[in-house]
């Protein structure tokens, strides 16, 4: 009997995206319910199967979702918001409508707010819990599905967000904290006690429950606010009809600060992360030891990119767990929910590339193999053709370094990071050159990519049309929407992203150094999934990338056209980052490429620029010692090398979404842009009590309404909106956007949607200038 084998979670949207597929066709009313659900059956199905005959242990269940688990537990908990209640739906569409909000005969509400799960690129929605709320256990989920895997001869291990996770992710109504009280962890944890109490019934014999929370710095009243929760559930692992084992799941991090308490509650299992918390977690299990009774389920399998596993190294894991205590399992080191399904079918990239990634099928492989080899002798170990072959991947340089890339990195200079002249100059010069009103408006970039377009870029592809139709074709995309823009009133234009597949793809694609997949999809939120590129080699730019749309674009218009790029940051955070090398120099070789691109914009004619950095935050480590020394000092830097030698009449914009900035409100500034677009429509508005406290200099356009639903916001609501920014911010900086691109919406909500922001804009200019 090898060691045992757990998995925190596995991807649930298809290695087609079949769940992505019906479920969209069930909003536009081409699917069914029963054929939503069917479609769901069969994936948890072949996903349990998939991992049963590979022989992982604790195989994980109900980590299924058709929007998002933290969405689930909330529903879980009974925590429907009364507006969501009072539409009157049924159980999905009730769950649809607090995910993308609804709008129709039932009744119009918006979405909950969505925020980045750690720090990644999927997203949760954020739990509402409203004053009346009345926790109770509202929902069979998790127990359906365990029952389900049981009549397919699978037991599995149902996993559910813990509730230290979820009650520090939950906000009051107004977006605020949660005040901890008493009656509040008491019935969030009978509810905990009472799934442990079914699950006994059930027969399970392990309950996972996820708390990533723990990860982070801790706050005054944390512990004992988990230890409150804990000690209420704990207990209802036993019952008269029996017990259940308990795993204290934690990713993302390590758990030094507070892993003395875990080890005290005698949790059944502790799951610790040995990848992203390596050494403060083996560091904490020397310190502390581990409990009788508790075994330590070692992340040693990546769960968040996409390289093969250095078996040497997990080996070298184990032994130094197994130091510690021998009760000891494997697992991967969070969710491989952040990884794509699998390299079967996979023919973009060639064997030799190949042999190198491992996605979530391959990686439930290497978890059986490690447990293998954590159990042979030293002497198997080393004949071993398994663990040979993996470490003949490791040995010897992968690329040829690009010497070129390397000599212009060492020759940059500390001005190559600083634009001149100082901004408040820029800014004064800007708005005369520009001429541009009070309350400028603009969007963040993309216009809907409709089925259509995708439909032209796949028959491209395929070959069925040539280069030059396609070419074509954008380009009457790009007419008709500048014209419409003009129609609408907008001030600042875009040419709407038609050519791109994705922000950061689109941009791999056209730059040395990366390398792409065919279907290798990662869920991000909802419905939709991204095919992040890969990044292999040094990276460089051949070719400009967006002067020939952005210039065409330019050319068929009176008004400004903002430049589109996405910017070096977002590009390594939205890719497969390559671990030979630091992020920091993959950065820096971004920025030069970047770099190019603007400077070839602003040669071309282009006055207004935006370099997005929708990932700036994402990465940001969950400790905040770490903050600047591990990221920030690169990333602020990284950001300024690509726009510093630009004219300081050319105006640069940035745009970031889905984060949290007040606490790094003064590194936002030091970017150093003119103008800044941010979302702020769907999360409480503290962000702009920040930009005052901070006196923030860049120019600002928070998001008026959310992009992300497809509700159409009404002309007032955008005004009350405006208006609020207004009581907070100075005139002169604000500019009126949606809160990011409109990518994924259809043109029916679109143009309205923009109509009413563009009249809400001119009627509070009106009154700015009567007073
Ligand atoms: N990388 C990245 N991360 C991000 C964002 C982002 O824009 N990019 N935005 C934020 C929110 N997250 C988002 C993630 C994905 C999408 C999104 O729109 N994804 C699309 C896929 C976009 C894409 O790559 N499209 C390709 C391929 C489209 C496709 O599915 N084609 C069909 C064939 C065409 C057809 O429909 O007939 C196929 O391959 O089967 C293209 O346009 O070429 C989706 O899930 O639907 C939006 C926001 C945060 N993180
Ligand atoms: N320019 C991009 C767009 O409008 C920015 C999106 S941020 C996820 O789609
Ligand atoms: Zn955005």
């Amino acid at each position: 009997m090898s060691v045992v084998t757990s998995l925190v979670g596995f991807p649930r949207i298809g290695a087609g995206r079949e769940l992505k597929r019906v479920i969209e066709r069930y909003w536009k009313g081409q699917a069914s319910i029963e054929q939503v659900r069917q479609v769901a059956a069969d994936l948890r199905s072949k996903h349990w199967r998939l991992q049963a005959d590979r022989g992982i242990d604790l195989i994980a269940s109900n980590d299924f979702s058709y929007y998002d688990q933290m969405l689930d537990t909330a529903i879980l908990l009974g925590l429907v918001p009364a507006r969501y209640r009072n539409l009157g739906l049924g159980a999905e569409d009730t769950l649809f409508a607090m995910g993308r909000g609804y709008q129709g005969p039932q009744g119009d509400v918006t979405a909950l707010p969505m925020k980045k799960w750690f720090t990644t690129n999927y997203h949760y929605l954020v739990p509402e819990i409203e004053e009346s709320a009345q926790v109770k256990l509202s929902s069979s989920k998790p127990f359906d599905e365990y029952l389900e895997a049981r009549a397919l001869g699978i037991e599995t291990k149902p996993v559910l967000i813990g509730p230290y996770t979820f009650l520090k992710l939950a906000r009051g109504p107004q977006g605020e904290v949660l005040h901890y009280d008493a009656g509040l962890i008491d019935a969030v944890a009978a509810v905990y006690a009472q799934v442990l109490r079914r699950f006994i019934e059930l027969g399970a014999q392990w309950v996972q429950l996820d708390e990533p929370y723990l990860v982070l710095d801790k706050e005054e009243g944390d512990i004992s606010l988990f230890k409150g929760l804990y000690a209420r559930i704990l207990p209802a692992r036993s019952s008269s009809q029996g017990s259940v084992k308990l795993l204290l799941q934690t990713y993302f991090g390590h758990v030094g600060d507070c892993y003395e308490t875990l080890k005290l509650q005698g949790f059944d299992a502790i799951g610790l992360d040995l990848v992203e918390g390596r050494d403060e977690n083996l560091a904490a299990l020397n310190r502390y030891g581990v409990s009788e009774g508790t075994t330590i389920v070692a992340g040693v399998v990546n769960g968040r990119n996409i390289w093969r596993n250095n078996y040497a190294t997990s080996l070298g894991l184990i032994d130094a767990v197994r130091q510690v205590t021998p009760r000891l399992a494997l697992s991967s080191s969070c969710s491989l929910l952040h990884v794509p399904f699998s390299l079967e079918g996979e023919n973009g990239l060639d064997e030799t590339v190949q042999a190198h990634i491992a996605f979530a099928v391959e990686k439930v492989g290497e978890l059986e193999e490690l447990a293998q080899l954590a159990d042979a002798g030293e002497s198997d170990r080393r004949e071993s053709q398994v663990l040979a072959a993996n470490q003949a991947l490791f040995d010897g340089k992968r690329v040829q370094a690009d010497a070129a890339v390397a000599a212009r990195i060492a020759g940059l200079k500390a001005e190559d990071y600083a634009r001149q002249p100082e901004r408040a100059q820029r800014q004064e010069l800007q708005r005369t050159e520009l001429g541009l009103p009070l309350l400028p408006t603009t969007t963040i970039g993309s216009f809907p990519q409709t089925r259509e377009i995708r439909a032209e870029r796949a028959r491209l592809r395929k070959g069925e049309i040539s280069q030059a139709e396609y070419d074509r074709y954008i380009a009457d995309c790009i007419d008709q929407v500048i014209a419409k823009q003009e129609q609408i009133g907008l001030d600042v234009l875009v040419h709407g992203e038609f050519e791109r597949n994705d922000m950061v793809e689109y941009f791999g694609q056209h730059l040395k150094g990366f390398l792409f997949t065919q279907g290798a999809w990662v869920q991000s939120y909802g419905t939709r999934c991204v095919k992040p590129p890969i990044v292999w080699g040094d990276i460089s730019r051949a070719e400009p990338i967006t002067v020939r749309w952005s210039s065409y674009a330019q050319s068929q218009t009176q008004h400004l056209v903002k430049g589109m790029l996405t910017g070096p940051v977002t590009i390594l955070n939205w890719s497969w980052p390559r671990e030979d090398v630091s992020h920091e120099l993959q950065t820096q070789q971004l920025s030069l490429a970047i770099r190019d691109e603007v400077l070839d914009l602003e040669a071309a004619g282009i006055r207004v620029i935006q370099i997005d950095e929708a990932a700036l935050r994402e990465k940001l480590p969950l400790r905040r010692s770490d903050w600047h020394t591990h990221y920030l000092n690169w990333a602020i830097p990284a950001f300024r090398l690509v726009h510093s030698g630009v004219k300081a009449t050319t105006q640069i914009h940035t745009h970031m979404c889905y984060s949290e900035f007040n606490d790094i409100i003064t590194d936002i500034d030091a970017m150093d842009a003119d103008v800044i677009s941010f979302e702020a429509s769907r999360s409480d508005l503290t962000v702009l009590d920040a930009i005052q406290a901070a006196h923030f200099e860049t120019e600002a356009g928070p998001g008026v309404y959310d992009i992300h639903s497809p509700r159409i916001p009404s002309q007032v609501e955008m005004e009350d909106r405006i208006r609020l920014i207004l009581s907070k911010m100075d005139v002169s900086k604000v500019w009126i956007n949606p809160d990011c691109g409109l990518k994924t919406r259809g043109e029916a909500e679109t143009w309205p949607s923009l109509e009413h922001m563009v009249a809400a804009a001119r009627v509070v200019r009106a009154e700015l200038t009567q007073e």
